[in-house]
């Protein structure tokens, strides 16, 4: 069976009360915290920093999966490793040198990332897939949680495993954006490995069912 991991995102968390979302996921059938970083340019809106990077990996028994919507990552790639990082993800629109930021996070001893856009061809990743640990597909315009799943992520999750698989790799596909019960089934089928929700996971009665459902979907 192909690798099935669930990445409860905690932009969705209550921040006045994120020690107690934390133990949430730390006891629950989780793999890992997915953090969204905003920067306010590349995307139209402001997240959070390294404070609470830094609080989370204090408290969390799992990786930190952190996604990087900034322009301009290269400036702080060192930064984000030593405020815990394990996976850290850049994204392919605001990168000019990729191989260089995907061997940059490699060699600061985390694993790299490389994300895409809804808009993007996944094919334009052909020649940096054997540099990347994951890629991780964006169903929905980054920027927001709580937004509706863009349909034609299906495709774009068949053909990315297609093409991974026909260079031999064991590369992850990450999935981000409108995740949840309803459709994990269909994006493992199509070939995903990693899934990330931020709201079906925190705006319901009971997180821990929601994370068990994805993960066994
Ligand atoms: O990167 C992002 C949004 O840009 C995500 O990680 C969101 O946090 C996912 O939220 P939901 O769509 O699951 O509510
Ligand atoms: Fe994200």
């Amino acid at each position: 069976m192909m690798t099935r991991l669930v990445a409860p995102s905690m932009l969705s968390a209550d921040f006045a009360n994120l020690s107690c979302d934390i133990e949430m996921v730390n006891k629950s059938q989780a793999d890992w915290f997915h953090l969204d970083i905003m920067d306010g340019v590349f995307v139209p809106n402001i997240s959070f920093g390294f404070p609470i990077v830094e609080r989370v990996k204090s408290l969390a028994t799992k990786p930190l999966d952190v996604h990087l919507m900034i322009v301009d990552p290269d400036r702080y790639l060192e930064r984000f490793r030593d405020a815990g990082a394990d996976w850290l993800t850049v994204h392919y629109e605001a990168c000019p040198h990729l191989n260089r930021t995907l061997s940059q996070i490699k060699a600061l001893g985390m694993k790299a990332g490389v994300s895409v856009n809804p808009h993007t061809p996944v094919e334009n990743l052909i020649d940096i897939l054997e540099y990347a640990d994951m890629v991780l597909i964006m169903s929905v315009n980054p920027g927001f949680g709580g937004q509706s799943f863009i349909s034609n992520s299906i495709s774009r999750i068949e053909r990315l495993r297609k093409l991974i698989d026909s260079k031999g790799l064991s590369t992850l596909i990450e999935v981000d954006g409108g995740v949840g019960p309803g459709n994990a089934k269909q994006l493992y089928e199509a070939g995903a490995n990693v899934l990330v929700a931020g709201s079906a996971v925190f705006k319901t009665d009971n997180p821990f069912d929601a994370i068990e459902r994805i993960k066994n979907a």
